[in-house]
């Protein structure tokens, strides 16, 4: 029966050097042959924290799709399909998926094998479903094929941004050229279509392809799921009824490293606190250590040569990846795709690079991050404490350091697999177990890797946090947002132009570089949410529409962490103040200066707030503007219109 686990190993971390091969896999037929990531066993592996005071109620999934006009997402499945909570969702799949017997199907000879590539795991190498498919396609001698859908609906919908979709292109392009080498085709369709027609065009896609089987990793929104589920119901269909494609279907999970619902508090629920769930988290790493610290996914296999003569495969080979897609240009055109490039490489090597930058080389101030490749010479004796991921404790709250990997797009692309992180700051540890605490930099950085998992999570378990609403249910349409005239006020947000160089240095960090660092993203969203006290959504759908890491989780999370209605302890008063918040993480102002050079010739504290310390004519005379709010006021305001909102609730 599909979805079988494999069995805890009993190798002890100790037995294996981290870095060795995977142990060699034994020839089982792929219905027995074990696996992680399916869509079963979202137990609880470890038990609950005793210390978990979190209360975190199973999602209220009754979801109303509603929210300010302005930033509503499309709903692609009719409203009955939103008020299905997403445990019954997880039962749905593992109830469709075990409809399918391996006996049932019968590979015709002339068919093929199917893997569907997504937009968040680009690669081959430890990539669960891939290496799956790969597997049965050998166990049933037939060819592998590699089927990646451009659904550009989806992308609206989700407002993927034209720098996340030219890397995404950069990759399959390079991808290509690798499955190549292997005889295996990569054939892509780009459909612009309505979006609820995909699951029809992959099924009629296998049906002429006389697909075995297709095989792809879960993505966790709930649009993703409902897809995955037509699916799924379709090939049902198909085999009662005889008609359409009645191939076999899995999927697996794969984009975080401890799956959603995997962890539980000691009342079986979902945790909606971060700390608890972190410890949880760890422990469920340390426990099964040989399990997580081993690459459990074995490696992709070459086709027969001979699919490069087959009638339907073999033409795949002449496909060609499109450079750009309707709808989705690089506003900046060739010059912002050779910014692009340069500082978002793809390619042989080059997420290994990034990694050694950030685990061996010295912290580096002040470059701003210009490309990620330079390690040349820097390399230190002592990675361990020396390193920029050994500095991290204090690098990661600096925006003028070098001081965080920078790995976010490749992992939200899926270009590396989230487990090799903490394999490789497992092995740079040297320890017995997996660090997670904040008194190292490697701990400390594994927890950063944790909020990741957790905030995938948060959204399986409170699916509406998918749908524009918050996940604090007492700011669902009652907060007072302030107006603003002619969109003025967001405006200068994304422009850059506030008058608060900390939050006008960020935002044009992330026209240039499509990138913010973390502190500037918690700065600049507690300051559209808080300070101009517009609509999180604003800033949510203006960060997916911008950002080269872009991900539904960690920005939805990052945004309702900072703007209060999210999982967190903290109440809506806590404000950021931006100058007091620019002194701490940019103290000389270099940062500042780098982005914002119309305040290059400040002297000393004034950078970090230049309104206090000069007149508004010297502020405009230096080509700057004027603060667009008063902070003093606005934090009051703040106060008032949270505290009103839930009161209303
Ligand atoms: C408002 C807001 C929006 C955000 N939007 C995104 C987003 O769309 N995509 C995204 O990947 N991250 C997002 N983050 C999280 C974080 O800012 C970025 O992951 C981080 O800045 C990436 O830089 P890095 O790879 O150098 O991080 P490092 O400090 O090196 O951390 C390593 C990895 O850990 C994960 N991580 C670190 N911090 C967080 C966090 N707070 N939440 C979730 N994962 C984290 C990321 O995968 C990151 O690459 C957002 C944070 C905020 C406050």
């Amino acid at each position: 029966m599909a979805g079988t686990r494999r069995a805890r190993s009993t190798v002890s971390p100790d037995d294996h050097d981290a870095d060795s091969p995977p142990p060699a896999k034994t020839k089982t037929p792929p219905a027995k042959r074990a696996r992680r990531s399916t869509t079963e066993d979202v137990k609880p592996k470890v038990k609950p924290d005793p210390e978990d005071e979190d209360d975190g109620e199973m999602g209220d999934t009754r979801f109303r799709v509603r929210s300010s006009a302005s930033v509503a997402r499309d709903e692609t499945f009719p409203p009955e399909m939103a008020k299905v909570p997403l445990a019954t969702m997880y039962d749905a799949l593992r109830e469709l998926s075990a409809v399918k017997q391996e006996d049932d199907v019968k590979p015709s000879k002339d068919g093929c094998v199917v893997y569907w590539s997504r937009n968040k795991d680009l690669r081959l190498d430890d990539n669960t479903a891939l290496s799956y498919a790969s597997a049965v396609a050998q166990d049933l001698h037939l060819p592998l094929v590699v089927l990646h859908i451009f659904s550009l609906g989806d992308y609206k919908s989700h407002d993927r941004s034209p720098r996340r979709i030219d890397f995404q292109l950069r990759q399959l392009a390079y991808l290509q050229k690798e499955l190549a080498k292997l005889d295996i085709p990569l054939f892509t369709i780009t459909h612009e279509g309505n979006r609820k027609e995909v699951p029809a065009l992959v099924c009629d896609k296998l049906d002429e392809w006389r697909a075995t089987g297709l095989y792809a990793n879960i993505e966790y929104e709930v649009d993703e799921l409902r897809r995955d589920t037509e699916i799924l119901e379709r090939t049902k269909k198909a085999r009662e009824t005889g008609k359409g494609w009645q191939g076999q279907v899995e999927l697996m999970r794969d984009f975080c490293i401890v799956a959603p619902g995997q962890v539980l508090t000691k009342q079986g629920k979902p945790y909606s606190v971060y700390s608890p769930y972190q410890r949880s988290w760890l422990a469920e790493i340390n426990s099964h250590l040989a399990d997580y610290m081993h690459k459990q996914n074995g490696p992709v296999v070459a086709n027969a040569s001979s699919v490069r003569d087959h009638a339907v495969l073999g033409p795949m080979f002449a496909h060609e990846i499109p450079t750009s897609l309707a709808g989705f240009e690089l506003e900046g055109g060739d010059d912002e795709a050779a910014r692009m490039r340069k500082l978002w490489p793809v390619g042989e090597g080059v997420v290994d690079g990034i990694m050694r930058r950030f685990l061996r080389t010295k912290m580096q101030p002040a470059k701003f991050f210009e490309a990620p490749l330079e390690s040349e010479g820097n390399e230190v004796d002592d990675p361990k404490k020396k390193s920029k991921i050994g500095e991290y404790c204090e690098g990661r709250n600096r925006v003028d350091w070098d001081g965080t990997s920078h790995i976010s797009p490749y992992l939200a692309a899926g270009l590396i697999s989230p487990r090799e992180c903490i394999r490789q700051a497992f092995k740079l540890a040297g320890g017995k177990e997996l660090p997670g605490g904040r008194d190292t930099g490697i701990g400390m950085w594994v927890q950063e890797i944790a909020w990741r998992d957790f905030y995938q999570a948060v959204l399986v378990a409170w699916p509406r946090v998918c749908m524009s609403r918050p996940y604090n249910l007492k700011y669902d349409g009652t907060v007072d947002w302030a107006e603003d005239a002619g969109g003025e006020k967001l405006k200068a947000w994304k422009e850059g132009r506030t008058g608060f160089p900390i939050v006008d240095a960020a935002m044009r960090s992330l026209k240039e570089q499509g990138y913010m660092h973390n502190r500037c993203r918690m700065i600049v969203a507690s300051f559209l949410s808080k300070d101009l006290l517009i609509d999180w959504r604003e800033g949510e759908k203006f960060f997916m529409q911008s950002l080269i890491d872009g991900d539904l989780g960690s920005n939805n999370g990052g945004w309702q962490w900072s703007a209060s209605t999210g999982c967190d302890p903290q109440p809506y008063f806590r404000i950021f103040n931006p100058a007091s918040q620019s002194e701490k993480v940019d103290p000389e102002g270099e940062y500042i200066r780098h982005w914002v050079p119309e305040l290059r010739k400040l002297k000393g504290k004034t950078i970090h707030d230049p309104a206090a310390k000069l007149t508004k004519k010297q502020i405009l005379d230096m080509g700057y503007v004027m603060p667009i709010v008063d902070h003093a006021k606005a934090r009051t305001t703040a106060i008032e219109k949270y505290k009103e909102a839930a009161a209303r609730a």
